[in-house]
């Protein structure tokens, strides 16, 4: 998707894009959230502790905070990456990682969303790295999301893409049924993540994916979260609520920071 950019002062300088008075720049999403992503990394401090968060937009500010290490712009850092594939991603850049074990309070941490509301709640794990982001997202002093402006939406849910659920894989279906008759007069639909060659998706946990596709709002959002994780076989679903400190959103008009 292009989106048409005309960018305000602010967001120029720190993106290096072209001088005011050129015409709009035309971005694509993947650039919307390359953009976000560097904002993000210009919160980021020598000596941090830091979350490494998962997915397309992620992967920018990893790649970012890389490349100011390799520059000495940056040091003494130490990740916490919230997947296999980004301690891979990590390691592949020399950014040295620690554990949450080891490292239980995290001074900062940067990742992308799949939905945004105006409180700031979020619904994350459309990349199946829910549970290692909750954990290590929930153990931050600040947490940054960073998103294009496609991820906004008016309620929890809103988009009407998936809203994940980590389950134990025994027994899935009951877990499903559950889940589905939880959020029943929200039109909920439950269905268990498949891969690309049609098997269930398997998270780093091994564990089951069964995703929600709501029609309407679920109504008080701690309450539906309590209920989903009194289910037994939950193991953790992918409302983030009351967790973002700020949110960086890339989108047509120039960056947006939103703090809590
Ligand atoms: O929660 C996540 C992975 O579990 C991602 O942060 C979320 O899916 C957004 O991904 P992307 O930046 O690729 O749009």
């Amino acid at each position: 998707m292009a989106i048409a950019w005309s960018a305000k002062a602010s967001s120029m300088e720190a993106l290096s894009l072209s001088p005011p008075m050129s015409p709009p720049v035309v971005l694509t999403q993947d650039e919307l959230k390359r953009i976000a992503a560097y904002k993000a990394v210009e919160f980021v401090e020598s000596g941090m502790v830091l979350g490494l968060g998962t997915g397309s937009t992620a992967k920018h500010a990893v790649d970012r905070i890389g490349e100011l290490l390799r520059q000495g712009k940056l040091s003494n850092i130490v990740g916490i990456p919230t997947s296999k594939k980004t301690e891979e991603q990590a390691l592949s850049l020399g950014i040295p990682l620690a554990d949450l074990d080891s490292h239980p309070t995290i001074d900062l941490a940067i990742d992308g969303a799949d939905e945004v509301d105006p409180h700031l709640n979020l619904v994350k794990g459309r990349g199946g790295s829910l549970l290692r982001e909750k954990m290590v997202e929930g153990a931050c002093k600040k947490f940054i999301v960073i998103v294009d402006e496609s991820k906004l939406v008016k309620y929890v849910g809103g988009s009407g893409l998936a809203m994940p659920v980590e389950v134990v894989p025994i027994w899935w279906a009951t877990t499903a049924r559950k889940l589905q008759s939880l959020f029943e007069e929200s039109g909920c639909v439950a269905k268990l993540r498949k891969d690309s060659k049609g098997e269930p998706f398997v998270t780093d946990n091994g564990n089951y994916v069964i995703d929600l596709y709501l029609k309407k709002e679920i109504g008080d959002l701690q309450v539906a979260s309590d209920a989903m994780l009194r289910i037994t076989g939950v193991v953790e679903h992918g409302m983030f609520l009351d967790m973002a400190t700020t949110v960086i959103v890339a989108g047509e008009l120039g960056i947006t920071i939103k703090h809590k």
